[in-house]
Order: structure tokens, then C-alpha cells, then sequence
């Protein structure tokens, strides 16, 4: 017994394993236990024992059971770990129990795990979703956050825009990467090597786009250049080494004046979920794009008085041309592209163990998801959240959490993800703005995202921040 940890765990107990009724017991005979006593002490046997489907069942009737703790103030969990009873660990989580409490000792469950050498219980402990705010907000101490259409491919160099020279230096440069849009949606072409293909942009090279550069509808965007590891191989040279990338849009299909190789390519049109096909570095570079040529699109006039506008700063400035116009003194918002906030939430039962999600008429049948809603003038992140979720349900939130956010070009939103902790649990839906909104156990959410369309319901896909907000509440972001 080389290990001084096993030679500890030697001395506290003889057999590998303790039950519940091992641990030291408090003055129990002249305690009358009461019903609720008793089944708590039925469910921290059972969680010692890895009773796995009598735990379950206890939990689904009573949920205020999770976090109740016995003797020395050991609770369920702290149990299980102590055990290695892995799976009951796990089942306990999902279901919300508080992982952060401690007993008499001052130890934690992972404390526990880890004392006893149950390390892939240590592990598990370590990285699901940690609790906080009365256990019913996880943490947001994310391991991973990033959500598809945030990736940032490219270096914006939003100095370069004003560089006209520079501009079309890069603009008639051999290495510069053309993309092209028509009507705002991207040409692309299909990765065959994957089984389930996913869809890459096509990346044209300057000859390959001549015809469209020069065309007087063409409305030409600079992206930025690729990001590089090291600095420019000749600073201060006109030839920077830096591969810039543009946009470009026409509204008349330019298929034939490209020069396109290969015959599995085209423009993805077509609604939304299509342009959740593209793989997820070149998801950014969209979202990018095709917000800058939305905005381009419905912005023809001059916001401000109607008069015509000239396209400067790359594709990132429209400038009045009428004399004397308002909008050409100060900034103007007018001039440069809009992003639409809008505020997405997952709003939390108060007793931890539900969450409500609700569906528009336009929705697939059977799709429920997270409520969401434009934020208004003068609202702050959390204010929105409450007024559109007490619009649209009838139900009132009280601590608000931000969690994550993804841009949505479609045309131009940014989704700002939060969860929120509901203090009422009445639903009245708002019949104009969404057919139905429903309390969700963990469970049927576990079932909607494991099983499919064998659920009593399924979830928007996994590219869309509803999806990940649902997942992160669920702790499936780590291990599971
Ligand atoms: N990425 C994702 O997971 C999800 C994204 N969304 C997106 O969130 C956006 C907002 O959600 P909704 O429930 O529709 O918002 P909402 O609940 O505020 O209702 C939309 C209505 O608000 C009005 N409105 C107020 N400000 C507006 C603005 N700036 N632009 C357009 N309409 C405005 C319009 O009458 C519109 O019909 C939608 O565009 C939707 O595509 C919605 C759910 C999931
Ligand atoms: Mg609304
Ligand atoms: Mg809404
Ligand atoms: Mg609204
Ligand atoms: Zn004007």
C-alpha cells in the first residue's frame, strides 16, 4: 500500500463498499421520524446502494428530493460518488440536483469521488454543468461557446476600407478569394468526401469573376483577409502577403458568366435550414456576408430623405449624395449596417426540474423551442426577456442570465442567449404571436434530444442557439 490516499481509505473502512448505514448515525432513538424523514432516508439508501431505477422513480415524484441531506449532511449524490455508483451520479444531475453542496466534513461530491478514487466519477463531477442561483441556474462557466454562424474565419481589418488603394491592389491580386452571392444566397458546392455532405462556399479566383466585378449591379463587399499565424511576410511592401476576401452579389443569376469547375456546385436557395448545411468555419464568413448584402438590398435610398447613395468603405457605408442631407453630419446609423437584436431564452421552472419552450404556427409539427423576441428601444438584455416571455406565455421571470449568442443572418439578428428563472408557472399564451408554450420535464427534453422523433416532441436543430441553450441547461455539453 505505497499510496499514503489507499492506506487512508484502508484505515476509514474494511470493505470496498459502505452503505448509507455505515456512515456515523446520529441520535436516531428519541427522534420520531416523520413521513418525509423516512423517505429521504429511503432515497439515500437507495443512492447508496446504485439503486438506479428506484432513485429515478423516487426523483419523479418528488423532485424537492434531490438536494435533501442525512446524516453528517451527506446527500444523495455525495452518496453515489462515495459508492462509484456512476450511473446514479449522472441520473441525479440531469435531474438537477445542486452538485456544489457540502457535507459536515466540508467536502463535496466530487471531493468524495475523488478521495475514494472513483476518478471518472471526479471527472464527470468536475465537468457537467455546475449549479448555482438555488440550483435552478446552471453555471455559466462554459467549456465550450461558440455557436454556428460566430466563427470567426477571417480578420475583418476594418482599416483596410478607406484604403482605396489598397482595396484594389487586393481586388486584381492573384491569391484573393472571390465569393458570390445572387439574390443573397451563396454559390456553393458539395464536399463529396462526407457521408452526410456538407456544403463548402466556392472560392473563385479573379479571373474566374471578371465579368461579374464589372458588372454595374454588382454590389462588391470586403470581407477581411485570412487570419495568420505570423506577421506579414513584407511589412510595408505593396505585396503584404494577406489573402483578402470579397463579396459579391448580382441580382441577375450570374451563373454563366462564372467560370465554374466541376459540376456539383450551385446557389443555395431555398428556406432557412438550408443554410445551416455549411460547414462551420465558412458559416461565419455567410453570416457576415449575407447580413452586409441584406442591409444593401433594402437600403437602396437614403433612409433620411429619400435621395440616391453611393457604396463606400468596402461595402460597409452608404453616403447620401443630396447636398445639405441630415444624415451626411455626424455618424448616422442610417449609413452603416444594421444587426437587430434580439433576445432568445430558455426560461427555467422554479422548482429546477422543468423548462418552457413554445411553437409558432410556422413551425414543423411537433417543434417546440426556446421563446425569443426583438428587443425594443431603450430595453436592456433583461427587460426584454421578461416582457416577451410574460407576453407570449403569461408567465413572469425573475433572475435573467446571460449565457451565449450567434448571429442570424437571416437577414440580420443577433441572438443573445439567456436563461431565466421563472416566478410564476400559469401559462396564457399570446395566440397571435405563438400557437403553444409548454412546461418540459428534463426527462421528455433528455428524450427530444436523444431519441428524435420518438419524443412526445423534437427540438430545432442543433445549429441553432435554442438547441445549444437547451443542451447547456441540460449539462450535455460535457460528457454525456
Ligand atoms: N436561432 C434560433 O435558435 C432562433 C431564432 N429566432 C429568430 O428570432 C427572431 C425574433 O423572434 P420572434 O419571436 O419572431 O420575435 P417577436 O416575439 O418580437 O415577434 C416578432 C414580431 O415583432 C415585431 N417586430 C418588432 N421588432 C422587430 C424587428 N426589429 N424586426 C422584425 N420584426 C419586429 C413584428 O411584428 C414581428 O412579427 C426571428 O427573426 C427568428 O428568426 C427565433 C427562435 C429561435
Ligand atoms: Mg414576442
Ligand atoms: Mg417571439
Ligand atoms: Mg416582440
Ligand atoms: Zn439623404
Amino acid at each position: 500500500m505505497s499510496d499514503p490516499l489507499s492506506l487512508v481509505r484502508f484505515l476509514l473502512t474494511e470493505s470496498s463498499h459502505v452503505t448509507y448505514y455505515h456512515l456515523p448515525v446520529k441520535n436516531m432513538t428519541s427522534v420520531q421520524m416523520s413521513a418525509k424523514d423516512e423517505m429521504v432516508e429511503q432515497f439515500l439508501d437507495c443512492a447508496s446502494r446504485g439503486d438506479l431505477a428506484k432513485v429515478s422513480t423516487m426523483i419523479s415524484h418528488s423532485s424537492q428530493l434531490l438536494n435533501e441531506s442525512g446524516r453528517q449532511g451527506w446527500t444523495a449524490l455525495m452518496l453515489a460518488a462515495r459508492n462509484g455508483h456512476f450511473d446514479v451520479v449522472k441520473a441525479l444531475l440531469l435531474n438537477g440536483c445542486n452538485k456544489d453542496l457540502v457535507n459536515k466534513s466540508g467536502q463535496t461530491a466530487h471531493g468524495i469521488a475523488k478521495f475514494w478514487g472513483h476518478r471518472h466519477i471526479a471527472r464527470f463531477l468536475a465537468s457537467s454543468g455546475d449549479v448555482a442561483h438555488h440550483g435552478i441556474l446552471p453555471s455559466n462557466k462554459l467549456t465550450e461557446n461558440e455557436t454556428y454562424f460566430s466563427r470567426e474565419y477571417l480578420n475583418r481589418m476594418s482599416d483596410k476600407r478607406t484604403d482605396l488603394e489598397w482595396l484594389s491592389a487586393k481586388q486584381s491580386s492573384s491569391e484573393t478569394v472571390f465569393i458570390v452571392f445572387h439574390n443573397s444566397d451563396p454559390f456553393v458546392t458539395a464536399e463529396p468526401e462526407d457521408i452526410q455532405p456538407k456544403l463548402k462556399l466556392y472560392r473563385f479566383g479573379r479571373d474566374s469573376v471578371k465579368e461579374v466585378l464589372h458588372q454595374s449591379d454588382t454590389m462588391v463587399i470586403f470581407l477581411g483577409v485570412e487570419k495568420q499565424e505570423c506577421s506579414p511576410s513584407s511589412p510595408g511592401s505593396k505585396e503584404d502577403g494577406l489573402i483578402a476576401w470579397f463579396a459579391l452579389n448580382t441580382k441577375k443569376n450570374p451563373t454563366e458568366s462564372l467560370k465554374v469547375t466541376g459540376s456539383d456546385s450551385f446557389f443555395l436557395s431555398g428556406p432557412m435550414p438550408r443554410l445551416l448545411m455549411l460547414n462551420e468555419d465558412e458559416a461565419g464568413i455567410v453570416a457576415q456576408a449575407r447580413s452586409v448584402l441584406a442591409w444593401h438590398s433594402r437600403y437602396s435610398f437614403c433612409p433620411t430623405c429619400g435621395g440616391k447613395t453611393k457604396v463606400d468603405e468596402g461595402g460597409y457605408k452608404r453616403t447620401c449624395l443630396t447636398e445639405g442631407c441630415r444624415s451626411l453630419q455626424g455618424i448616422h446609423n442610417t449609413c452603416y449596417p444594421r444587426v437587430d437584436p434580439v433576445v432568445i431564452m430558455l426560461v427555467l421552472h422554479p422548482d429546477g426540474n422543468q423548462c418552457l419552450l413554445g411553437r409558432k404556427k410556422a413551425f414543423p409539427p411537433g417543434m417546440f423551442s426556446c421563446l425569443a423576441g426583438f428587443i425594443e428601444p431603450g430595453e436592456t438584455i433583461e427587460n426584454a426577456v421578461r416582457r416577451e416571455v410574460l407576453e407570449e406565455s403569461g408567465v413572469t421571470v425573475g433572475p435573467v442570465q446571460y449565457v451565449s449568442c450567434q448571429p442570424w443572418p437571416m437577414p440580420s439578428s443577433l441572438m443573445i442567449g439567456c436563461f431565466a428563472v421563472a416566478t410564476s408557472t400559469d401559462i396564457k399564451v399570446d395566440e397571435n404571436e405563438i400557437e403553444d408554450a409548454r412546461w418540459f420535464t428534463r426527462q421528455e427534453v433528455i428524450d427530444a434530444l436523444v431519441k428524435g422523433d420518438q419524443a412526445v416532441f423534437f427540438m430545432p436543430p442543433r445549429q441553432a442557439i435554442a438547441h445549444y441553450l437547451v443542451k447547456h441547461w441540460i449539462g450535455i455539453n460535457s460528457n454525456l
